[in-house]
């Protein structure tokens, strides 16, 4: 990563938006306008937000694919001005190697740090074991199911211990059973290591369930709406979650918010 130095203790967050935004070229207006927010170190946060608000923006700035046009984003208290390699990225889509079986492509990114071939060889036999695809370790992408090239996403990104995950609608495309499984997987993958996570998601009940707080965007151009805390109590269990009363509360917020967005958006049913 590229980096602008700061004081050694000029953050808590581990990223932080500061007054971001973000005109693509030859577009008319910003995507995302004068953003501002954290995300706290060791936090599982959400972003939601109607479709083209700037979500996957914000992801893309975090990673340093996307450089500001005004404004600053600063990661463990330094601003990103090159690409972040310290962030993993699991996006919508698998974008596993099809000429790569699932050992090889878990075993991708310690690969190219160069960890050496026995102790990549534990990591990776660990990784398998921890999203279950033992068995399937000489399977190549086009023999997995969806949830399966999730999963194995999953280990990819997270087998190097990066400091910070970002996801990007990751669940989106599967059925909701497989969806539930992976949820309630990630969470307990999650709350076993405590690291940093950001989950874009348009999924209310997905963004509860997960999270320590909802970053809710309003669009034309993209903006923090509000940032909602969500005070339910680790571990959770997804199915269960739902049926509690303040699960409902929170949705009825959260839905109430969003509405007001898709209509300011003219997207209302
Ligand atoms: N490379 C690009 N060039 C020009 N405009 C872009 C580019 N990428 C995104 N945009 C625009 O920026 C805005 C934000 O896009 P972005 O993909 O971040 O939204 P999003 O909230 O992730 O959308 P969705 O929920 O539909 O995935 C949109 O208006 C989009 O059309």
């Amino acid at each position: 990563m590229s980096i602008v130095q700061e004081p050694a203790d000029a953050s808590e967050d581990a990223l932080r938006f500061e007054n971001v935004t973000l005109e693509f070229f030859g577009s008319h207006r910003p995507a995302i306008q004068d953003v501002s927010f954290a995300v706290p170190r060791g936090k599982f946060v959400a972003v939601i937000g109607p479709s083209g608000c700037g979500k996957s923006t914000l992801l893309n700035l975090a990673t340093g694919l996307l450089q500001p046009t005004r404004g600053e984003v600063h990661f463990n208290g330094q601003r990103i001005t090159g690409v972040n390699s310290e962030a993993a990225y699991v996006t919508q889509a698998a974008h596993l190697l099809p000429w790569l079986s699932v050992r090889a492509n878990i075993g991708l990114a310690l690969k190219f740090r160069d960890v050496p071939k026995d102790e990549r060889a534990d990591r990776i036999a660990h990784w398998v074991r921890v999203v279950g695809l033992t068995g399937f370790e000489d399977h190549y992408p086009r023999e997995l199911s969806g949830g399966m090239q999730k999963r194995c996403a999953i280990a990819r990104a997270l087998i190097y211990d990066p400091s910070i995950v970002l996801m990007d609608e990751p669940f989106g495309p599967l059925d909701a059973i497989t969806r539930l499984k992976l949820q309630q997987d990630l969470l307990n993958l999650w709350e076993g290591q405590r690291g940093t996570l950001v989950f874009v998601t348009h999924d209310l009940t997905e963004a509860i369930s997960l999270a320590d707080e909802v970053v809710v965007m309003s669009k034309g151009p993209g903006t923090v709406r509000t940032v909602l805390p969500i005070p339910i109590e680790r571990p959770r269990d997804v199915v269960s979650l739902v049926d509690r009363p303040d699960f409902s509360e929170l949705y009825r917020e959260l839905w109430d918010l969003f509405k007001t967005e898709l209509e300011t958006a003219g997207e209302a049913a």
